[in-house]
């Protein structure tokens, strides 16, 4: 970073934030892009490689994300670094200091991300008094166990069947990432009458045109285990996933999985993009300029934070799935409409929509 304001634009961002603390080994990086819709809810990403550039990335998506599908709420999002898997004292240590040093940041409601999940929102709550995607027992909507984002992915590609030549009725998906998002999306996308022919996780990918079995690969993960020790599917130690014969592609992992180096082997008609930026803007157009539709993220993937903000706001399980059916549905058929009569990208389309909401939102305050 030659200036250190480069990440800043007219929307943002509004803070951004070093946390340490050398007796807990906490470090994290929150940032606050844009508040002006209302506190911003982003997710906690714990992971060992993250950056304050990849957490300013993720804290617009979420000011889009939220913009996008009409919340009262801003974006912002927070990186911790440290491996996810380490023993549950070690992460509470660390999940408990990461909230002591943003209690005061009020303009910032966290909620789970990559690494991340309901109990470590339980202990935030328990120091801070706030965060979304709570345990139930909580009173929460555990976004994450409920699936709520995977359930949005497939609404969103139900409505892009109208726009493609694909038809989920006997589509061949691929997952890269079989985490929340992943494998409730392949859930939902099986229950349409997909069929799942490769996915990976950190561990590699699994292959099988015939079809791979859901449930053997859930309990596989639910076992702490990769899906590459599923038994009789081919096996591939890399990204295999993203350049899969498939006619749906969902990246549900880390950002920026589609680049120029592999964005020829990509074989789907139809990407919805469950991860967070999980393409590099050229990579994108690539991808449009051939002809393959790409649902953008802070569309397809709004169904977390929709149901966060429910869960914020008092809301129920049940009026929690009728908002994401509704927004998604809604937003997702306006961007590929307008995309397709204007001929543009849908993530053009999307951002046009979205900032207009935000700085419509920003015309209100004292400071604009
Ligand atoms: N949870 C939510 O509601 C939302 C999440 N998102 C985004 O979706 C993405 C996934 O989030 P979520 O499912 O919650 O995260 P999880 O931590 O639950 O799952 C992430 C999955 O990605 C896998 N993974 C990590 N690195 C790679 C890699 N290089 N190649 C293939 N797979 C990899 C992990 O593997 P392993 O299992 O081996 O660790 C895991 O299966 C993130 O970008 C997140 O920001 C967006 C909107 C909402
Ligand atoms: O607040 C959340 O945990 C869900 C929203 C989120 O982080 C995301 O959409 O990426």
């Amino acid at each position: 970073m030659s200036d250190i304001f480069d990440l800043s634009d007219e929307l943002g961002p509004e803070k951004v934030l070093h946390l340490t603390n050398a007796a807990a080994g906490l470090k994290a990086v929150l940032v606050i892009d844009n508040t002006a819709a209302g506190p911003s809810i982003g997710g906690v990403r714990m992971a060992s490689d993250v950056t304050v550039e990849e957490c300013a990335r993720l804290a617009r998506a979420m000011t889009l994300k939220n913009a996008a599908a009409g919340l009262p709420h801003g974006g912002g999002k927070a990186v911790i670094v440290g491996d996810p898997s380490v023993p549950e004292l070690e992460k509470m240590t660390l999940i408990r200091a990461f909230s002591d040093a943003i209690a005061e940041m009020h303009g910032y409601i966290p909620g789970p991300d990559m690494g991340t999940n309901e109990s470590c929102m339980a202990w935030v709550r328990d120091e801070i008094g706030r965060a979304v995607g709570l345990p139930r027992v909580l009173g929460g909507i555990p976004l994450d166990e409920i699936g709520a984002t995977g359930f949005g992915i497939a609404v969103a590609a139900e409505v892009a069947e109208s726009f493609c030549n694909v038809r989920l009725d006997g589509a061949r998906v691929a997952i890269q990432g079989f985490g929340a998002v992943g494998k409730h999306a392949a859930r939902h996308l099986i229950h349409r009458g997909a069929r799942l022919v490769a996915v990976s996780d950190s561990g590699g990918t699994v292959l099988n045109p015939g079809g791979l079995p859901l449930a053997e690969l859930i309990t596989l993960k639910d076992a702490g285990k990769s899906v590459t020790a599923l038994p009789g599917a081919a096996k591939d130690p890399g990204e295999a996933a993203i350049t899969a014969d498939c006619d749906i592609l969902i990246p549900a992992a880390r950002p920026d999985a589609i680049t120029e180096d592999n964005v020829d082997g990509v074989k789907a008609q139809l990407i919805i993009e469950g991860a967070n930026i999980p393409a590099r803007a050229a990579a994108e157009t690539a991808l449009h300029d051939r002809g393959v539709l790409v649902v953008p993220d802070f569309i397809a993937n709004a169904g977390g934070v929709i149901c966060a903000s429910v869960e914020y706001h008092g809301g129920t399980e049940a009026t929690a799935f009728h908002a994401i059916e509704e927004k998604i549905r809604r937003n997702t058929n306006e961007v590929l409409k307008r995309a397709s009569d204007t001929d543009s990208a849908p993530r053009t389309v999307a951002r046009a929509l979205a900032l207009e909401r935000v700085r419509e939102a920003m015309g209100f305050r004292r400071f604009t």
